[in-house]
């Protein structure tokens, strides 16, 4: 394996074998591209910004201290953007752990002035992307360092690349109560047996199991492993949505996606004066 730094990315490569690797940019920790034997494994917009001048539409953007707009009921985060800063700010490069592991880190001393005025709490973000022959582990450490606690949401929002969408299913959230963010509102049970793709789909699963699969007919074609992460998100935007994202294309691109994020979103997590907390998620293809 080898690791190689750019100005403003990084590069896991497995050996010699370059045709198994993750890039990384630096702006928002962001993972870009995840390759196996070649074959990208996530979806990233044509239309992607990647200097740094708004958060990478693709790929997987971390979400972090809040998921979703302002809510007007959650005045420490309040003032902070849809889905926070962690996607949309200069992390630091760490270093490499190992031939195969990076870490990236975000302080206050990172945040632009207005976000650090917005969201004055201290805290230490570590971010650790470790590839594997079929796997990418991506996981978070969120530290406490200061006196006072605070609450964040976190979730890997993870682009997924699938041929079609409209073969896909998502197994493991079945009969389970969701939040519809599409029609804004609670979902008691949901009587699909896999969860399918023909409209808009913007679904919050509370308590999720730990173990969610995409497939395409019997064959799986990930396998999304959480750890500590309770909840899942699955969204893909459609037709108008992907229209109406200045930043999303082809626009048709929504059949070749799907999100399927694991994070803890459904309610704040807190955390105490000197605690800390670890979430991570494998994403296996199965190829
Ligand atoms: O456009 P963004 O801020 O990147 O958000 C993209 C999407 O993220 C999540 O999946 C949310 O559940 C969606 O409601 C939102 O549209």
């Amino acid at each position: 394996m080898t690791v190689t730094s750019f100005d403003d990315s990084v590069e896991i490569a497995l050996g010699s074998n370059t045709q198994t690797s993750v890039k990384i940019l630096n702006y928002g920790a962001t993972v870009l591209s995840w390759k196996i034997n070649g074959k990208e494994q996530l979806w990233l917009s044509e239309a992607s910004k990647l200097d740094g001048s708004r958060a990478v539409r693709g790929g997987i953007p971390l979400v972090f201290p809040r998921f979703g707009p302002a809510s007007g009921n959650h005045p420490a985060t309040d003032k902070l953007p849809q889905h926070g800063f962690a996607r949309s700010v200069t992390w630091e490069l760490l270093g490499q752990v190992d031939d195969h592991t990076v870490q990236f880190g975000l302080g206050p001393e990172n945040l632009p002035k207005d976000i650090a005025a917005a969201w004055s709490y201290d805290f230490t973000l570590i971010y650790t992307v470790q590839l594997l022959q079929d796997s990418l582990k991506i996981s978070l450490d969120v530290k406490n360092p200061g006196k006072e606690a605070f609450d964040f949401n976190v979730l890997f929002h993870t682009y997924f690349a699938v041929p079609e969408v409209q073969n896909v299913t998502v197994a493991g959230l079945n009969k389970l109560a969701y939040f519809d963010k599409v029609a804004s509102a609670q979902v008691a049970s949901d009587s699909e047996k896999e969860v399918t793709f023909c409209k808009e789909t913007d679904r919050v699963y509370r308590n999720s199991p730990a173990q969610v699969e995409i497939k395409e007919g019997s064959k799986t074609l990930f396998t999304v492993q959480a750890s500590n992460l309770k909840d899942t998100v699955v969204w893909n935007p459609w037709t108008e949505k992907a229209q109406e994202m200045s930043d999303w294309a082809p626009k048709n691109g929504f059949h070749q996606m799907v999100c399927v994020e694991s994070g803890v979103v459904a309610d704040f997590a807190k955390l105490a004066s000197d605690a800390s907390w670890t979430g991570s998620v494998i994403l296996k293809a199965h190829i």
